[in-house]
């Protein structure tokens, strides 16, 4: 467990709060120099948590950063802790969330952009304190206050604890490949709200032109040009499977001014920065025949 040297009592006056960009606890009621004091603290915290949490990831910088909440607009950091612990209590998970514009791909394959679109960006519960129900009070909480529910979040490149933990509680298992490095499950796209993906989030409706083509402004389109919207079946016909869909696209990358325009959108943030390997992510990823490094919109958090 984490514990600081000042007593976090007085910024933790229940087991779970949460902070925005003014880096307060929700909670927070006091003066001009209690709420510098608080701010100062609460960094400490947060920089603790999310190093915490980017080393147990094996990530080689923090997705989660007091300095990074601090810019941020639309981004909100949980934090559980036990205040009675030791002598000043102690911090023991953070869950970070934001709403992301994201371009995704549908069930169809075909290319949606989600504005606001509610996504998980990074969790982490103390290694002593994992597997005894905390991750899923902090989750729950969470979701009671953005009024989110599970299918409807995109999580940002998930560890395999974070895939474990999301098929266990809510019965996350079958995912939408993507392009990018977000992961999507079944229902994501399903019903009339999740045409917008929550309260929050909104969908644009493919346009569709008269030979069946769906033309955005989207990097998915930018990268792999338009997709072709008719039925199932005429879809096939005219391009087979997924797969074979993807090879084209993939032929159609080589081209040198798209392999410019790959370089123009070059993924920033999560992608930033190599990291190892073999996450179940990794598998579901490459099992769809796209690359995670194929852009796909919407930056991720860092390169998990
Ligand atoms: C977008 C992202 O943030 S990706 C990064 C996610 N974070 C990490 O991988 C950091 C390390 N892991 C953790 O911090 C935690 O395991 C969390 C946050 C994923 C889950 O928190 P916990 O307090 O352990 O969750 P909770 O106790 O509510 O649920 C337990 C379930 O989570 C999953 N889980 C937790 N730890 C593990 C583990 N070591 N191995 C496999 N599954 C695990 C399992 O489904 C587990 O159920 P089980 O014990 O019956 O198998």
């Amino acid at each position: 467990m984490v514990d600081f040297r000042f007593d976090i009592k007085p910024l933790f006056p229940q087991p779970i709060i949460k902070v925005t960009s003014n880096l307060l606890p929700h909670t927070f009621r006091g003066d001009r120099r209690q709420c510098l004091d608080a701010t100062s603290k609460m960094s400490e915290i947060i920089d603790r948590l999310g190093q915490l949490s980017a080393t147990s990831q094996g990530l080689n910088k923090p997705v989660t950063t007091a300095q990074r909440l601090r810019m941020s607009e639309n981004q909100t950091i949980y934090l559980l802790a036990d205040p009675e612990a030791g002598n000043n209590g102690c911090v023991i998970g953070l869950l970070k969330v934001g709403t992301k514009d994201l371009y995704l791909f549908d069930e169809k394959g075909q290319t949606r952009k989600m504005e606001q679109s509610p996504s998980i960006l990074d969790f982490y519960v103390h290694e002593t304190r994992q597997r005894a129900g905390l991750g899923k009070r902090l989750f729950e909480t969470m979701l009671s206050e953005e009024q989110w529910t599970p299918p409807k979040c995109s999580v940002d490149r998930p560890s395999e604890k974070l895939l474990a933990f999301l098929g266990k509680h809510y019965g996350l298992v079958r995912t939408i490949p993507q392009a990018n490095n977000f992961v999507l499950y079944e229902g994501f796209f399903n019903d009339a709200a999740s045409q917008n993906g929550s309260r929050n989030g909104h969908a644009d409706s493919p346009q569709r032109t008269k030979n069946g083509l769906h033309i955005t402004n989207s990097p998915n389109t930018q990268l792999f040009g338009a997709t072709y919207l008719g039925d199932e079946a005429d879809h096939q016909k005219r391009f087979g499977r997924r797969n074979s869909n993807l090879q084209q696209q993939h032929q159609h990358l080589q081209q040198p001014s798209l392999l410019q325009q790959i370089t123009q959108i070059s993924p920033n943030g999560r992608y930033g920065a190599p990291r190892p390997t073999c996450s179940m992510a990794e598998i579901i990823h490459s099992g769809s025949g796209s690359s995670s490094k194929s852009g796909g919109g919407g930056s991720s958090e860092s390169n998990r």
